[in-house]
């Protein structure tokens, strides 16, 4: 096995070197993580100045040391894979829109796996293209608009709390929110029971976490000597071993699983009489039993782990998308006001309307460069499933591609000069036109694998910051520390105290 992984580790190498690709030294067994770890962990010492959104050297520094060294497509190795990083739009429209799967998703390890289940996320080929069909319809634009009501109700419960307060934590608060936003709009009525499995998945997602943080070898002092023997343990401890951990994960997945499937059934019940409902729950439901010849599409396992996928990939995100937007304004008083006028001319006082929302031009733009900037996703990774072409490169098979999107968002040459100023008025003319490249803007991705709830997203951040400008002026408190951490999503690392003053008009 030894010999194998050595000789394709060389082999791959070499394919590269001859085309010019070179990177770091690396560990046979460790690649360039422990190289990666140490940067990383002396980033996360710096507080940034505010007004810097020039945050690569503190989230991805690996990325601007090897790129400065090596050229922007360079190769490193994390543990025994073999990583070429591009950051060229048009090599990475290459990647994300192939329609014939020759550039998969790299396989996610179990804890991922735990909270995401086999949803549309993590899922491939036929699977991906099944499931698409029956959470697509639960996202287009008329079913969004059934649920500009929820999100907005929502938003009230927040901002009637906000009430009388003159400091709040809004990266708390927005988390809270995105999560009762999701549990409303995937489970309707049934939304108490629904939370419950939203508690659990935070919980998982706390071990998750703690796990990605954690370099966790039993003997880690002998890293060198052991090498193979605590990768051997920690992969199998990891994975199968009754450890506190895992009886802890293993607990919380079927926690979730048991409750979802009681939402479910109680559905199945009521089919007759009230249908399956107009949630996203519903939809679903309704979509995988019309069949052909009412042949079932989805099996309700498959349902439950598409629920789970909801409210992992729709809650964490929007809420960091809200946290950054608020940050911005905060810092830019001007853009405050302006946004504030646009949001009053359009809906006045009251809860903005779908077709309202439409015609809000600045804040959509806000919203844009709130998502160049500070990109809740950071990397995209993908591998070669064959041998591919790819610009003038062959990659070999095996190979995975890190997309950076925090880097290619930050990138004079795409953005041009003022890259890392807030400056929303460069999607004046939409997002393709924003760029020197159509696709340098990545936040959502592009082609067959792109965000299916983008749109989602972006209605309900317009509503809750509409309705936030509606009733407050904010600025930063001074006790906010610049220090965006990439945590499977880009967030301030100490939370968003912002200092609340009511708005009259
Ligand atoms: C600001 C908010 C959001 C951002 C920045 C964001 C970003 C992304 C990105 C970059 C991907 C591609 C991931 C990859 O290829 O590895 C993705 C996929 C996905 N997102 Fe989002 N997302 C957001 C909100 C949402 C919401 C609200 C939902 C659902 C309610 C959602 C559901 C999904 C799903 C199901 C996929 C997988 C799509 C597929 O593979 O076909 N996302 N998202």
């Amino acid at each position: 096995w030894v010999v194998q992984h050595a000789w394709r580790q060389y082999i791959i190498q070499k394919k590269l070197r001859e085309q010019g690709v070179r990177g770091p030294d690396r560990s046979f067994w460790s690649g360039c993580v422990r190289e990666i770890t140490q940067m990383k962990m002396a980033g996360r010492q710096m507080v940034m100045e505010i007004h810097s959104h020039d945050f690569l050297e503190r989230v991805v520094p690996h990325y601007v040391k090897w790129a400065s060294q090596y050229g922007r497509t360079f190769v490193y190795w994390v543990g025994q894979r073999p990583r070429l990083c591009i950051s060229d739009p048009e090599l990475v429209k290459q990647v994300l829109s192939n329609k014939f799967g020759f550039y998969p998703k790299v396989p996610a390890g179990p804890a991922f796996m735990s909270l995401l289940g086999k949803g549309l996320v993590l899922t491939e080929g036929a699977e991906w293209a099944r499931h698409k069909r029956v959470v697509g319809p639960a996202f287009t634009t008329d079913k969004l608009k059934s649920m500009t009501t929820t999100m907005a109700d929502c938003a009230k419960s927040m901002l009637d709390n906000w009430q009388g307060k003159t400091e709040v934590e809004a990266s708390k608060h927005f988390q809270e929110l995105t999560a009762d936003v999701i549990s409303h709009t995937a489970f309707g009525s049934s939304y108490a029971t629904g939370k419950e499995v939203f508690l659990a998945q935070k919980q998982l997602q706390m071990i998750v976490m703690a796990s990605i943080l954690r370099v966790d070898f039993p003997f880690k002092k002998y890293f060198h000597f052991l090498s193979l023997l605590t990768l051997a343990l920690s992969a199998v401890s990891g994975r199968y071993l009754p450890t506190e951990t895992n009886l802890r994960r293993w607990k919380l997945e079927k926690k979730m699983r048991n409750t979802l499937m009681s939402i479910i059934e109680k559905r199945l019940v009521s089919k007759e009489t009230t249908g399956y409902g107009n949630d996203l729950l519903g939809l679903m439901m309704d979509a995988c039993m019309s069949g052909k010849q009412g042949e079932t599409i989805m099996t309700m396992d498959e349902i439950v782990d598409e629920c789970k996928t909801f409210f992992f990939a729709g809650h964490e995100t929007t809420s960091h998308l809200l946290t950054w937007s608020m940050f911005l304004l905060s810092i830019y008083p001007e853009w405050q006001e302006k946004l504030r006028e646009e949001v009053i001319g359009e809906c006045g006082m009251e809860t903005p309307e779908p077709d309202k929302l439409g015609k809000l031009k600045l804040v959509t733009m806000v919203l844009f460069e709130s998502l160049r900037l500070y990109c809740p996703v950071v990397i995209l990774l993908r591998t070669a499933y064959k041998e591919m072409k790819l610009g003038s490169l062959t990659v070999p098979k095996g190979v995975d591609l890190t997309i950076p999107i925090a880097v290619i968002h930050h990138s004079k040459e795409f953005w041009g000069a003022d890259v890392n100023e807030f400056n929303p008025l460069r999607f004046e003319n939409g997002i393709s036109k924003a760029a020197t490249h159509p696709n340098a803007m990545l936040a959502f991705s592009i082609g067959p694998r792109a965000c299916v709830g983008q749109n989602f997203a972006l209605l309900e951040a317009k509503i809750v910051l509409c309705m936030i400008l509606q009733r407050f002026s904010f600025s930063l408190s001074p006790d906010y520390k610049h220090m965006p951490i990439d945590l499977i999503a880009l967030q301030p690392q100490r939370g968003l105290p912002v200092i609340l003053k009511p708005f009259h008009p």
